[in-house]
């Protein structure tokens, strides 16, 4: 099956600043990522504050020129095309929601024109239809016909963002990339937009790319889990397998520490903070702070590994053994952290 997004090897390096003004050196945002999602497939993306998520996030749907690599839409190299073509694809095939509503939204504008905007930049229907989308989109997303003139100023933080999501399936994209989507939201709405994101993708069909720090929400809202380290994917797991049975001691670790997901452990402790996104260490970026670390990780990153089940891959050179518990592996961790 055709992926609806495919990224290759994708590289990002962005000139870094320092007070205020750039400097010489680089940040490598995205080091040779590769990543296909298929259609009706959702892909929850974690790792730490500054892993490069986001960055992928905005490759994935196309608002990020990657240094290098290829990003491809339905088999088709978007960087390749000419740019009216690149906006169309990607205006008409993607949809992106973005963590704060109360920024991604023009405060100036109604409801009705947040949504029919789109409409009319990509020519759809007559006026019309465009109004008549209009309300079938404020109905898919459970926003009463009565806010259809209200301003963003006028809804809670949980309707502006059922507005953005609103406005990213305008078009009917066939892949939508939700980048942190509840974590500005109050606790009390947060169940309820993610609750609505699984029914639309179910009703949809659509490819979901589900970017977040919250762990546990990942994990019941995909099919597969990517995670990334320093602007590097390290593990694709089967988003079932992935508490238990992840082969990278950095999804251990991750999930080690999110409370709900095990019976109660101490998390497995990571030694010091995580290198700069500047000055990466060599081989692989994890080895700073991994207890199974040793001069083989120094000297290379390893190429991906396949593990037993279909899906699940991860590139490691001390990789966890597959049916080893958690809890063993906290008990492995702290004689050496601890030294
Ligand atoms: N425009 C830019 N210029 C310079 N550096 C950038 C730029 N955009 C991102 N970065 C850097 O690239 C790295 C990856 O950033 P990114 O926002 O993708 O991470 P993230 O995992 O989404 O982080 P967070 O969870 O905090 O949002 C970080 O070191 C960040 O500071």
């Amino acid at each position: 099956m055709t992926a609806v997004v495919e990224v290759r090897d994708a590289h990002v390096v962005h000139k870094a600043r320092g007070g205020g003004v750039f400097t010489r050196d680089r940040v490598y945002a995205l080091t040779g990522a590769g990543l296909a999602v298929a259609p009706g497939e959702t892909v929850g993306v974690v790792g730490e504050s500054g892993c490069g998520k986001s960055t992928l996030a905005r490759v994935l749907v196309g608002i990020q020129r990657p240094t290098s690599g290829t990003v491809s839409f339905r088999g088709r190299d978007l960087w390749s095309m000419p740019p009216a073509e690149r906006r169309t694809t990607v205006g008409a095939g993607t949809g992106m929601i973005f963590q704060d509503p109360s920024t991604a939204l023009n405060r100036r504008l109604t409801v009705r024109r947040i949504l029919r905007d789109p409409l009319d930049v990509h020519g759809r229907g007559t006026r019309a239809e465009r109004d008549d989308r209009v309300r079938e989109l404020m109905s898919l997303v459970g926003l009463p016909r009565a806010l259809t003139d209200a301003l963003p100023g006028q809804l809670s933080g949980g309707q502006r963002q059922r507005v953005a999501i609103a406005r990213a399936l305008a078009l009917d994209p066939g892949l939508v990339v939700a980048d942190e989507p509840t974590s500005a939201l109050d606790v009390s709405v947060r169940a309820q937009i993610l609750n609505l994101l699984l029914d639309l993708k179910e009703r949809l069909g659509l490819a979901l790319v589900f970017v977040s720090h919250d762990i546990q929400t990942v994990r019941r809202m995909s099919d597969r889990v990517i995670t990334m380290y320093l602007g590097r994917i390290v593990e694709e797991t089967p988003a079932a397998r992935v508490t238990d049975q992840a082969r990278h001691p950095y999804t251990r670790a991750l999930f080690s520490a999110t409370p709900g997901l095990l019976d109660p452990i101490d998390p497995i402790p990571l030694t010091g903070p995580v290198p700069s996104a500047t000055r990466p260490p060599s081989g692989c970026p994890f080895r700073t702070r991994c207890w199974k670390a040793d001069e083989v990780c120094a000297g290379s990153m390893p190429d991906f590994s396949a593990a037993s089940q279909p899906g699940h891959r991860y590139r490691c050179h001390h990789p966890v053994q597959e049916d080893q518990s958690t809890r063993d592996l906290v008990r492995q961790s702290l004689p050496r952290s601890t030294e």
